[in-house]
């Protein structure tokens, strides 16, 4: 079989095997990593897995989709909102999503050679699906997303090697612009450019995640030095003082994390958050297994059976899943570590993480591939068994932090009466107000017994003595 990417050839290994023996069929060890090149899986030496620059507008012949963009937070509210605001805005959103009803399907090949471009297709058009499906009003009928976004968006997702929805490199790394083009990317130098919801809040969280990815940087260069070590070097000691230098370092620079996770209780307000930004991020399995979700029309099998549709969520974001890869973190309880898993923990949803590489561009896929991770020459070295535990520790306390803001932020608003502007009309819940995301269902514990199963799966990498 011959394969015209890489990608392909992932695409088709995860149609015949299940994904544990895929992901055991990539991370076989390789002979040698000395022709690993960060460059090569589109991660920047400056910008990590950010583009080095904002991406490019369209060409003139997609203009239809960019305007439609633009035009789509003036006219739009989430379908359920029944705020003054949002009802005077009724008649224009269904005037919106009847011409984009009206577009015919264009055709994309002209992008394929151009990865910017195709990740603006792809940030473009998801986004427009999200406005489309999130501003119709409230059904427990299947939600069609016309085949003039559907198509397109799946052939460009396709070549990208991403799921076909909004995703974290659609709102976060593929979505901002340089408040100053003289100076470099950071935190404080872009501005984002669509946000659903026009929010302090939603632009808070992703120049957060945007501040986290850059500050991730600092370990890519980390995991990129031990990539490049030979490994007839693993018993040489100045290349083993390198390395526990180095994952000391990873240890401080989690600690920054963890400080930016802290800092978003000043920028995103959990109210707004949970009720007014989170909605529209929200993927066609969102509304649970009894509604029918979404239907991309004109593409055969177009559901969430067959296309991965969850929504947008920062657990997409590499950098924290290349943290996982380097310190060898076991979500799937793969491996025989101590402490024994709890239930709770063997209950969590064990396969979510390795599910969220699906909705990550496919090159970044592919570095968190060719990752090693620094485990077995750390359990194997008494120099370094410190400072990975270190690193294991910071990681930990960052989960462990994680947590507790999902607790304000999720969990107890899970839990709260809507506020009346979301209240279900005629107060039947039909359309899952209060249960939307991960929370749904069982007041929260869903997404609390998920995260602590991380945590406790990170504790358990610790070196013991
Ligand atoms: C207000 C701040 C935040 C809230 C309320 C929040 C909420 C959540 C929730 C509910 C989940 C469960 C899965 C899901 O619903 O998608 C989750 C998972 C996750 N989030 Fe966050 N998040 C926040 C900030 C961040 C930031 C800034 C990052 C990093 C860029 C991040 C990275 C992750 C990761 C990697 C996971 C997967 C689980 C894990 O690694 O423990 N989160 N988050």
């Amino acid at each position: 079989m011959i394969f015209s990417s890489p990608i392909h050839a992932f695409a088709w290994l995860s149609s015949t095997l299940d994904s544990s023996q895929v992901l055991n069929l990539l991370t076989q060890p390789f002979a040698s990593d000395n022709d690993f090149r960060a460059s090569d899986f589109d991660v920047d030496p400056k910008s990590g897995f950010f583009p080095p620059a904002p991406l490019p507008r369209l060409p003139a012949e997609f203009c239809i989709w960019e305007t439609a963009l633009a035009t789509a937070p003036g006219v739009l509210a989430l379908g359920k909102d029944r705020s003054e605001e949002a009802l005077s805005r009724r008649s224009d959103g269904a005037w919106w999503r009847s011409t984009i009803r009206s577009w015919p399907v264009k055709d994309v090949s002209i992008l394929r050679e151009d990865i910017r471009l195709l990740q603006r297709a792809h940030m473009v058009l998801a986004s427009l699906m999200h406005y489309y499906v999130h501003s119709l009003p409230p059904t427990d009928t299947a939600l069609i997303v016309p085949k003039s976004i559907a198509i397109p968006l799946v052939e460009v997702s396709r070549v990208l090697g991403i799921a076909p929805v909004l995703t974290f490199a659609d709102t976060v790394l593929w979505n901002w612009e340089l408040v100053d083009p003289a100076l470099p990317v950071s935190a404080d130098n872009m501005r984002y450019l669509t946000t659903f919801s026009g929010t302090d809040t939603e632009r808070g969280f992703y120049l957060a995640s945007a501040a986290v990815e850059l500050k991730g940087v600092e370990m890519l260069d980390i995991f990129n030095r031990f990539q490049s070590l030979p490994r007839s070097s693993y018993t040489d000691a100045h290349a083993i003082a390198q390395l526990a230098r180095d994952l000391n370092q990873l240890a401080n620079v989690i600690d920054g994390l963890t400080e930016i996770f802290k800092s978003m209780r000043e920028t995103v307000d959990p109210h707004d958050f949970y009720w007014v930004v989170r909605p529209w991020w929200a993927g066609a399995t969102s509304k649970g297994p009894n509604h029918p979700g979404w239907v991309l029309e004109g593409v055969p099998n177009g559901d969430s059976a067959h296309f991965d549709l969850g929504g947008a969520s920062a657990g997409q974001s590499s950098v924290m899943h290349a943290l996982d890869v380097f310190l060898d973190i076991d979500h799937r309880l793969a491996s025989h570590r101590t402490p024994a898993p709890t239930e709770r923990n063997r209950h969590a949803d064990l396969g979510f993480m390795q599910r969220m590489w699906r909705y990550m561009p496919g090159k970044h896929r592919e570095y968190l591939t060719r990752l090693r991770s620094v485990r077995p020459v750390a359990e194997r070295t008494p120099g370094l068994r410190e400072p990975y535990n270190a690193a294991v520790a910071a990681l930990k306390k960052l989960r462990d932090f994680h947590i507790r803001i999902v607790a304000i932020y999720v969990v107890t608003k899970a839990d709260s009466t809507p506020p009346e502007r979301f209240a279900p009309e005629g107060g039947d819940d039909a359309e899952g107000t209060q249960k939307d995301g991960p929370a749904r269902g069982t007041g929260g514990s869903e997404v609390s017994n998920l995260l602590k199963a991380g945590r406790d799966a990170t504790n358990r990498a610790l070196l013991q003595d």
